[in-house]
């Protein structure tokens, strides 16, 4: 029973079935159509409502329509008092599954595939003329089988067209005071709490909020007191929204998120967004994890899926402790002054170091899906007696010793190894794409080239990142990027100087960071090698 009295058993042509859910301005029903036995979804407001949500709806959905992740808009209309609209029935909202699983963060797999799906349903909307205005997980919904990898973005009722239809303008920016529309958890702070008229830039902002909500045990700080029931709670919560910096949102998570935070709120009241842009960075970020690469929502997670952490390097969850914890254990028992000597000396902790590296090498192999590599703790080339630090996989890992190597080498001996190195690694993951680890190895080679005496192991911070980033605004096409690594390629052999191999190394390292795909080809290894090559004859 609504407040305008019992909704009747049958609307329009359908039948009415179970509630699916009810919103501030209406219910949705699972509906049959009486004559052809379709099933839908049957948003249903009474034609009084304050807010009357589905007339807005309904004029924007036939602007919608055909784009992935969008609802098919099946019949609407007013029946009686009732206003309603038959869309495709939908799975599960984002909000949904995520509390059905019990778990303090979602995956960064997950979060990766549905940034990636969230920003192309953005471009499509945005596309199409239309803002979406309400971005939040209750309405982010997947779809029902077979369709349910795909997300699905729902309820309009906030929505608004930003480009005006006839004069195809931007709607005009204004500092009049403006009434509030949009979400308090996820609803960016220039709208939120400044009064903003909403643009693109803030449905994206929205979205990041929403992505880095989901990364962090108990979500967003001002979402943790609940819905705001006074005016004073509202403006507590409006200050905490608007003085949390980026930097502390975002502590302990993949830079990328921190990144796409900050663009989103440098961009223009009516700049269009790089949508491609953040969508190459979240799948480069899932290769850089060694996560699955796809952008499909699948769920609940069943690939080597890492459990995301805030708040410091992934433990293993193997019965014996970490090879690395063992260590520590052992040498704070040899180190304490207890009289008597409790172990040994130093050979007893390398065995019994040994014996807990073998037994986690065991539980890993037991388990795939906690822990996938043993580091090395006894070798000193490669491998290090530190533990990954959180985010680095064992390829990142990898890349980010053999750059310091790299800044250390004092030779072309040394250097050349360290590009076969280099190769081998690329080649030996089943991404062969140039992660931010492997671009700060090229940095470091080329600097190495160009002038040793010079050199300063170049740190990536997020702002150097953003930097490189817009020269990438400036995308290459593919045949571009293959027509000047085979051209490399072939040269290389002829380079006579380490200065001659240097502009080469910048100029594959550029050509590759500005193309649309960064993954290395078979040129490009071959480019790699011959550097190598020609680094043991340049002695
Ligand atoms: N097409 C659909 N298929 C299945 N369930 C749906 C569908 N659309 C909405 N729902 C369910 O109903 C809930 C409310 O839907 P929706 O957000 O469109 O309504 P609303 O009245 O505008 O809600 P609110 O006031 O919360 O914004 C959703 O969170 C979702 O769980």
């Amino acid at each position: 029973m609504s407040e305008f009295g019992s909704i009747p058993r049958y609307i329009g042509n359908y039948y009415l079935g179970e509630n699916l859910g009810s919103g501030y301005s209406g219910s949705i029903f699972r509906a049959t159509h009486v004559h052809t036995g379709e099933v839908v979804a049957l948003k249903v407001q009474h034609v009084n409502h304050e807010c009357p949500t589905n007339r807005y709806e309904r004029h924007l959905y036939p602007s919608l329509q055909g784009g992935e992740g969008m609802p098919t808009l099946w019949a609407c209309g007013v029946e009686g008092a009732w206003d309603y609209l038959a869309i495709d029935l939908l799975g599960a909202s984002l909000d949904n599954l995520y509390r059905k699983s019990g778990k303090e963060t979602m995956d960064l797999s997950s979060v990766c595939a549905i940034a990636i799906q969230l920003i192309t349903r953005l471009e499509f909307m945005h596309s199409r003329g239309i803002l979406h205005r309400d971005i939040q997980l209750g309405n982010c919904v997947i779809g029902l089988p077979p369709n349910e990898r795909t997300i699905y973005m729902i309820d309009f009722g906030f929505s608004k067209r930003y480009i005006d239809p006839y004069t195809q303008r931007h709607i005009p920016d204004s500092r009049a005071k403006r009434d509030f529309i949009g979400n308090y958890w996820f609803s960016s702070v220039g709208v939120h709490c400044r009064g903003k008229v909403p643009s693109r830039r803030d449905d994206l902002e929205a979205a990041a909020l929403m992505f880095i909500h989901l990364l962090t045990p108990r979500g967003l700080p001002w979402t943790r007191n609940g819905v705001p029931k006074t005016e004073e709670a509202h403006d507590r919560l409006k200050k905490e929204k608007r003085t949390a910096r980026p930097e502390d949102l975002c502590r302990g998570l993949p830079d990328e998120f921190e990144e796409f935070l900050r663009y989103c709120r440098r961009l223009q009241f009516q700049e269009c967004p790089d949508y491609e842009r953040w969508r190459e960075e979240f799948r480069a970020l899932a290769v850089a994890e060694d996560l699955p690469e796809s952008e499909d929502f699948i769920w609940p997670p069943v690939h080597r899926s890492k459990p995301h952490s805030k708040t410091g390097p992934r433990r293993s969850r193997s019965h014996a402790p970490a090879p690395e914890e063992m260590e520590r254990i052992l040498n704070d028992l040899t180190n304490l002054d207890l009289g008597d000597p409790v172990l040994g000396d130093r050979e007893t902790v390398d065995e019994a170091v040994r014996k807990a590296k073998d037994a986690a090498k065991d539980d890993s192999t037991k388990d795939d899906n906690q822990s996938r590599e043993v580091i090395d703790i006894t070798s000193d080339s490669e491998n290090d007696t530190t533990i990954p630090p959180p985010f680095l996989t064992p390829k990142a890992y990898k890349l980010t010793k053999l750059t310091k190597r790299a800044s250390e080498a004092l030779d072309n001996a040394g250097l050349s190894e360290l590009v076969f190195e280099f190769v081998r690694i690329l080649q030996s993951n089943s991404s062969r794409t140039l992660t931010k680890e492997g671009f700060t190895f090229i940095d470091t080679l080329y600097k190495q080239l160009a002038d040793p005496s010079v050199f300063v192991l170049p740190m990536r911070t997020s702002r150097q990142r953003s930097a490189d980033k817009k020269l990438q605004q400036e995308k290459e096409p593919t045949h571009v990027k293959l027509g000047v690594v085979a051209r490399l390629r072939r040269e290389v052999l002829g380079a006579s100087s380490n200065r001659a191999l240097a502009k080469m190394v910048e100029d594959f390292g550029q050509v590759t960071n500005k193309s649309s795909g960064r993954t290395v080809t078979k040129d490009g290894f071959a480019f790699l090698e011959g550097v190598a090559e020609r680094l043991k004859v340049l002695q």
